[in-house]
C-alpha cells in the first residue's frame, strides 16, 4: 500500500507530525486524512473509536491543557480544516526524558500537517485566525469522569502562546497548575 503519510519526528520522544501527501489534478487534491495500515506502527495496536470536529469562532482562543486518565489514555490525531492553530502537546509522562516539555506546531488548511499525540500527553491550542475547524481522531470514547487538564499559562510548563488569550472555556480557566500536586500520568 503506498504510504501517502510522512512521519516527522519531533523533540519529545514519541510524538510525532504527520504531513499528509495529497494527490492533486485539475480539480483540486484528495487526501488520506487517517490510515490504520499506514499508521499502524503509531497506533501501536490502537484503533480509532470517536472522532470528533470543533468549531472555535474567535482568533486568540485557547482550549486545553487536556488529556484523560488512566484507564482513559488515548492517542488524539489532530488536523485543522479551516483556519489555523497553533498545537500544543505536553509530555506528562514522569518517566520520560521529556517530561513537562513542551512541543508546538502550527496546523492549518493548507499545510497538510496532522499532530499525533500518544497517551500521556495533555493536548491544547490557540487560534491564529477566526473560525478554525480541528477534526480529532481519537483512540479511547470520551469518558467525562476521568477528563483532565492542566492551566495552558502555568509558568511552569511556559508554553509560548503566540498571541494574548482571548477566549478560554470556564473549565479551562480553572485548570490546576503542575504546583497544584500534579504527578504526571502513570501509563
Ligand atoms: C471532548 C468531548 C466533549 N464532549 C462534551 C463536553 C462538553 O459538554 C462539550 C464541550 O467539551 P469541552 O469544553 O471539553 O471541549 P474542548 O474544550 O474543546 O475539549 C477539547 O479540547 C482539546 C484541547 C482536546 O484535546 C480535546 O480532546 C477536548 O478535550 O462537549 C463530548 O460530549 N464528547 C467529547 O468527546
Amino acid at each position: 500500500m503506498t504510504n501517502r503519510f510522512q512521519i516527522h519526528t519531533t523533540p519529545l520522544e514519541d510524538l510525532n507530525v504527520l504531513e499528509r501527501k495529497p494527490i492533486g489534478d485539475h480539480r483540486g487534491f484528495l487526501e488520506r486524512m487517517h490510515c490504520n495500515a499506514d499508521l499502524e506502527e503509531l497506533l501501536n495496536g490502537s484503533t480509532i473509536v470517536q472522532i470528533n470536529r470543533t468549531l472555535t469562532q474567535q482568533r486568540g482562543t485557547v482550549r486545553g491543557m487536556h488529556f484523560q486518565q488512566p484507564p482513559h489514555c488515548e492517542k488524539k490525531i489532530i488536523s485543522c480544516l479551516r483556519g489555523e492553530i497553533f498545537d500544543v502537546a505536553v509530555d506528562l509522562r514522569p518517566d520520560s526524558e521529556t517530561y513537562l516539555q513542551w512541543h508546538g506546531v502550527t496546523l492549518s488548511e493548507s499545510n497538510h500537517l496532522t499532530f499525533f499525540i500518544p497517551e500521556g500527553f495533555a493536548h491544547g491550542f490557540q487560534t491564529l485566525t477566526d473560525d478554525c475547524e480541528l477534526l480529532y481522531l481519537h483512540t479511547a470514547f470520551y469518558h467525562a469522569e476521568s477528563e483532565a487538564g492542566l492551566d495552558a499559562t502555568d509558568p511552569d510548563l511556559a508554553i509560548e502562546w503566540p498571541l494574548e488569550f482571548a477566549q478560554r472555556s470556564d473549565r479551562d480557566n480553572r485548570l490546576p497548575k503542575l504546583d497544584d500536586g500534579f504527578n504526571g500520568i502513570q501509563l
